[in-house]
């Protein structure tokens, strides 16, 4: 049975719940109805990385969601884990108590095992975020420091709680229904606990949302109704702002917007968009991240990326962006409003 928590976990004997170690951003502290959590401990500004840490252990290799088995893998990594570290470890939180330890620790933080699922990693830290449907904070792997990096995506005051999202999109009873299956807790976060009628509006939104996503990643639509995908793109771009959308959604949608323009020949406004991820990704995921150092030459040279040139229906020079516009004209040449 999961049960919904309250009462947070201890320390492991003989030790003391993790500080920041160079500055003091956040504590870990019991947060009331969560159990533990990150509170920030100075103002954060948004684009400030709040920390990085190596896994505690990994389920690479865990191939199976027979739990006898993922518990013999796991138990075979846990073995070669300093005895400081297994006491972290088997204190971290666990929804399963009554199943497999090292199994339930695993589910319980976030990462689903077994085949098809990504790789994740347990943290001695980062697996004490809590969830927020609108979350202050992206998480991301960076494979070259080999280290979950935390990014701050919103200002977090002094004294806020630091929340990642371990479920994005969709309207609330959707996002409940999820986060209640899968974490067993009932989402009292911002966005969960506006009233009534604000939540109702916020819900069509994501559930419109949700459509805008199906027409933008729909190959066909992109090839041949290249206009109504962009029309879609604006359109959630401006479901986003309304919404406060920071996180990793957002640079999703610049650089699908980056893969039509380019796929169309417009490398003007390919290079906007191109630049706009790398500002998305830069403040979510560092300038030392993968994603944001792939996509980065494509500011300058984006006909050089795999999308570019399927068509020339769009064609513009990569030297044509406007200068000089006021915002709303600027927006209106980049969207195409006008064409
Ligand atoms: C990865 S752990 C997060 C840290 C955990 N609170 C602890 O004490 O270690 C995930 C668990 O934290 C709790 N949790 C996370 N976000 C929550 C939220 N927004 N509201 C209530 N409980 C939450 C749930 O019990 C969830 O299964």
């Amino acid at each position: 049975m999961a049960p919904s928590r309250t009462e947070p976990d201890s320390p492991p004997n003989g030790t003391s719940y993790p500080t920041s170690d160079k500055n003091t951003l956040w504590k870990i502290a019991p947060i009331d109805g969560k159990g533990l959590g990150l509170i920030a401990t100075q103002d954060i500004t948004p684009g400030t990385l709040v920390l990085s840490e190596k896994p505690l252990l990994t389920t690479e290799g865990v191939t199976t969601i027979d739990l006898e088995v993922a518990e013999a893998q796991l138990r075979q990594k846990f073995s070669s884990l300093s005895p400081h570290s297994q006491k972290v470890f088997m204190a971290l939180h666990n929804n399963h108590p009554d199943d497999k330890p090292l199994s339930g620790i695993v589910r319980s933080n976030g990462y689903p095992m077994g085949p098809g699922a990504e790789a994740g990693g347990v943290y001695e830290t980062i697996s004490r975020i809590n969830h927020s449907c609108s979350p202050n904070v992206v998480q991301a792997w960076n494979p070259l420091a080999e280290k979950e990096t935390v990014y701050a995506v919103r200002e977090i005051p002094a004294g806020t709680e630091i929340c990642t999202a371990y479920h994005f999109g969709g309207p609330s009873s959707e996002r409940q229904k999820i986060l209640k299956m899968f974490f067993g807790f009932e989402c009292t976060c911002v966005l969960c606990s506006l009233p009534e009628e604000k939540l109702k509006v916020s819900d069509e939104r994501m559930v419109e949302a949700q459509e805008l996503d199906e027409v933008i990643g729909d190959a066909k639509k992109v090839r041949f109704h290249a206009d109504e995908v962009l029309d879609a793109c604006h359109r959630l771009s401006k479901i986003f702002e309304q919404e406060g959308v920071k996180d990793d959604r957002l640079s999703r949608l610049y650089y699908d917007c980056f893969q039509v323009c380019n796929m169309h020949s417009d490398l003007a406004r390919a290079r906007v968009f191109a630049k706009q991820y790398c500002s998305a990704k830069k403040m979510a995921a560092g300038d030392d991240s993968i994603e944001y150092l792939e996509i980065k030459p494509f500011v300058k040279n984006p006909q050089k990326h795999d999308s570019f040139g399927s068509t020339e229906q769009w064609k513009t020079s990569a030297g044509s962006v406007p200068k000089g516009l006021g915002r709303r004209a600027f927006e209106r040449w980049l969207w195409r409003e006008d064409a």
